[in-house]
């Protein structure tokens, strides 16, 4: 596939304890440039274990057992993930790749201004660049996730929780990453904030071209963000489709007994725009 970011091929992960759970088991998918795919399924089916495994993420008692995971940079180099050394993969996974966790906004350091924070990532990641440079993208970066610079100086505390994970998604942003991995990033926000941040995730993904793994149970949810939809039950993905097709046509068991047990409330699907 040519507009192809990442492609996972037979990828396979256990937990090595006893007695030892087949996380994933030889899923193969790929993820195209620019687009959101959705990760759906119930607790514990092995979504968190595939996306982090993806980026060598785990730490035992985690073993991948098989697969292979190519990265088709925009350079038009394929990195293969499994194959770069520990420095290589740290650079990998600030440069290529970033992700946005669950509660990320309480990451923030309670002590330091967010502007601080964010100028914090250039200068570590960035060193060549100058304080006023730096100044400079930090505020077009609240800008961009619609905080607004005038918050540069703001403690994490003086934000409400949505502002705060806005703040993380520009933090995720700052080093222009080609794929972003978010792990229920809204679960912990009211619903009217957590659908204006995914709108706007969708709206930036368009604007700079970034790929999104957007990892959650609610599948409703993820009917409205993603483009495509992969459905994950023991470790498997059972079904892989747009969202579209997922909503109207699911072909596998599991899928119709996924979507039958969230409330149809509109008998519409979208109300983010992608
Ligand atoms: N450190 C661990 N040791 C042993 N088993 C684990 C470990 N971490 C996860 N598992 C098991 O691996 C399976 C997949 O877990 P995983 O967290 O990937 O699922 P998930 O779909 O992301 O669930 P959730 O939505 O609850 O986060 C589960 O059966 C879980 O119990």
């Amino acid at each position: 596939m040519s507009d192809a970011l990442l492609s996972v091929q037979d990828f396979s992960v256990v937990y090595d304890v006893s007695p030892p759970v087949e996380a994933v088991k030889g899923v193969s998918l790929q993820l195209r440039r620019g687009e959101i795919l959705g990760l759906a399924g119930e607790s514990g089916c092995g979504k968190t274990t595939l996306a982090y495994g993806i980026q060598r993420l785990l730490k035992p008692p985690a073993v991948i057992t098989s697969g292979e995971v190519l990265f088709h940079d925009a350079s038009g180099e394929d990195i293969d993930v499994n194959s770069l050394d520990p420095e290589e993969m740290r650079r990998f996974r600030w440069d290529k790749v970033s992700m946005v966790f669950q509660g990320a906004m309480n990451a923030l350091n309670p002590v330091v201004q967010i502007g601080r924070q964010l100028d914090d990532v250039f200068q570590v990641h960035r060193p060549e660049m100058s304080r006023r440079q730096r100044i400079a993208e930090v505020k077009e970066l609240l800008e961009i996730v619609k905080v607004g610079e005038q918050r540069i100086r703001s403690y994490p505390h003086e934000l409400s929780g949505g502002m705060r994970q806005r703040v993380m998604i520009a933090m995720a942003l700052a080093l222009r990453p080609q794929l972003m991995v978010m792990d229920e990033p809204t679960t912990a926000l009211d619903v009217l904030v957590q659908r204006e941040i995914l709108k706007q995730i969708s709206q930036l993904r368009h604007e700079f071209g970034f790929s999104v793994i957007f990892i959650t149970h609610d599948l409703p949810l993820l009917l409205e963000i993603s483009d495509r939809i992969a459905i994950m039950k023991d470790g498997e993905i059972v079904e892989l489709d747009t969202a579209a097709h997922i909503w109207t046509n699911p072909r596998d068991e599991y899928t119709k007994t996924l979507l039958a047990s969230f409330p149809r409330l509109t008998g519409e699907r979208g109300v983010v725009v992608r």
